[in-house]
């Protein structure tokens, strides 16, 4: 089938390189041209692992093409799928201006029969708006060309996004048009053998299902930082409690990770858009306004936890990072709790010696070159002439760290653990003092 996606970002061409991995015939426009130019000739904008290889494989084919003309996307693809930001409007709803700029655009080209696909995360009622949106452009031209808008949020993961695009939990259609129903349902079949997990539904529905299952992870998460602080006043230790309340089915284990708050693109300003659409409408989402309190304030714990350590002398102390990315397996820095710390610490009159596997260049981008960021080349190097030493990112291989080496490299033996990942009795057995969420620090014996 013939696909054109408007967006080349994460969502974007990880659809575009999914749907032509399994056979389709696909044009991703993005308005960038770095970023055309850049894919053009081979290569890729974002890191995502698995990603390079696919495009490259598919490039090769002759199944995917990038462009910035959107006039020969429209005429291109009967699916044209909108997967362009929404980011936070200075009111923290969302901002649809790319959104209806791409439906402005479609409507001015669209001569036949179209099908457009909202995978941006947008709020409720877009799908109408999209929809007015192209018939405005139509009246002003004089045309009517018959097109239907369908809502199928996107629910990748950045980090296993071609994992979670290949093999979805569920794909969410929301149309009422049973005929577009159908179209969506083969373009899909192939990411949907095993058994059925197509959920149509109506576009309203669908549209809210992406918001609530943000909302829903992120409250997870907030409720846990929020235990983590009681439990530490209460002489309680998160990680036994974790475990014990994961073991419920109804609980369950994923997304219970206590730690030093959720960033991204994702859960910060979806659970503040959806807020924000609730008060329009004359509803005070009291547990959505908590959730983002809870976790603005946990991203502040880790500064917190070493001002203390520190009595609060941090001016001219070096503090050693660990991981600059929002999680781990992505370059992405936005919303990140490294840059919340970094720049408490900065404001505080210390310098920064960081290690990221990915996001240096991205740390780069955002900061520039200045004196009081180093960005060192490998995880033990950031220990050199540091005062402590915080790991903010749950990479894999921060894990199991050398605990001795770090010892030996650190001035002053402490480590500040913002995702509990480390083994704390080995820490302090190489005589590291060991600080993290939730549970009462360890000092050596
Ligand atoms: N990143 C994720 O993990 C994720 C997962 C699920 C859903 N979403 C949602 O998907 C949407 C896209 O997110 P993203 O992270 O891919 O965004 P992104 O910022 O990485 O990419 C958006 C792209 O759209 C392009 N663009 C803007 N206007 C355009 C236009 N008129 N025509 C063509 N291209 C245009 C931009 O140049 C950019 O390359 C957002 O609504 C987001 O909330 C994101
Ligand atoms: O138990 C946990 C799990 C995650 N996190 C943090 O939560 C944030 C978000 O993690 P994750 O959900 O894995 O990353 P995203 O790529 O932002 O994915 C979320 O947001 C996407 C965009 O809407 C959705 O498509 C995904 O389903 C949803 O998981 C990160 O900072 C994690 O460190 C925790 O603190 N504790």
């Amino acid at each position: 089938m013939d696909v054109t996606i408007f967006g080349t970002g994460y969502v974007g061409l990880v659809t575009g390189v999914c749907l032509a991995e399994v056979g389709n015939n696909v044009l991703c426009i993005d308005i960038d041209p770095h970023k055309i130019d850049l894919l053009n000739s081979g290569g890729v904008p974002i890191y995502e692992p698995g990603l390079d290889e696919m495009i490259q494989s598919n490039r090769t084919a002759g199944r995917l093409r990038f462009s910035t003309d959107a006039k020969a996307g429209v005429e291109h693809g009967l699916f044209q799928f909108i997967a362009v930001g929404t980011p936070p409007d200075e009111d923290g709803s969302a901002d649809l201006q790319y959104v209806l700029a791409v439906a402005r655009a479609i409507a001015e080209h669209m001569t036949e029969y179209r099908i457009l696909v909202n995978k941006s995360t947008v709020p409720v009622g877009t799908a109408d708006r999209v929809a007015d949106t192209v018939r405005e452009v139509q009246a002003r031209l004089g045309r009517t060309v018959e097109f239907d808008v369908v809502s199928n949020p996107e629910f990748l993961k950045e980090g296993a996004a071609i994992e979670d695009f290949m093999r979805p939990d569920r794909i969410i259609v929301g149309t009422d048009n049973p005929r577009t129903a159908e179209l969506l349902r083969a373009l899909y079949a192939p990411f949907n053998r095993s058994h059925d997990r197509l959920m149509l539904m109506d576009v309203r529905s669908a549209e809210l299902t992406k918001y609530a299952a943000n909302a829903m992870l992120a409250t997870k998460i907030s409720f846990m930082n929020e235990l983590s602080n009681i439990a530490e006043a209460v002489g309680a230790d998160i990680e036994k409690v974790r475990v014990g309340i994961g073991s419920d089915p109804r609980i369950g284990y994923q997304f219970i990770y206590p730690g030093c708050g959720y960033g991204g693109s994702c859960f910060p300003k979806d659970v503040r858009a959806l807020e924000r659409t609730a008060r329009g409408l004359g509803y005070e989402a009291e547990l959505l306004r908590a959730v983002e309190a809870v976790n603005f304030r946990q991203k502040t714990v880790l500064f917190r936890k070493l001002n203390d350590y520190f009595g609060g002398e941090l001016g001219g102390k070096t503090i050693a990072i660990w991981g600059l990315s929002f999680k781990p397996n992505t370059d992405d820095m936005r919303e990140a709790s490294s840059r919340v710390l970094m720049e408490a610490l900065w404001e505080a009159g210390a310098r920064v010696r960081a290690y990221d596997p990915v996001a240096m260049d991205e740390a780069r981008r955002i900061y520039g070159e200045r004196p009081d960021l180093i960005l060192v080349n490998d995880a033990l190097s950031a220990l050199d002439g540091a005062d402590a030493l915080v790991v903010v990112t749950e990479w894999s291989q921060f894990r199991s760290p050398n605990f001795n080496a770090i010892r030996s490299r650190l001035r002053i033996p402490v480590i500040f653990d913002g995702r509990n990942i480390l083994d704390g009795s080995l820490a302090r057995a190489a005589g590291l003092t060991y600080v993290s969420i939730g549970r009462a620090p360890l000092k050596p014996a």
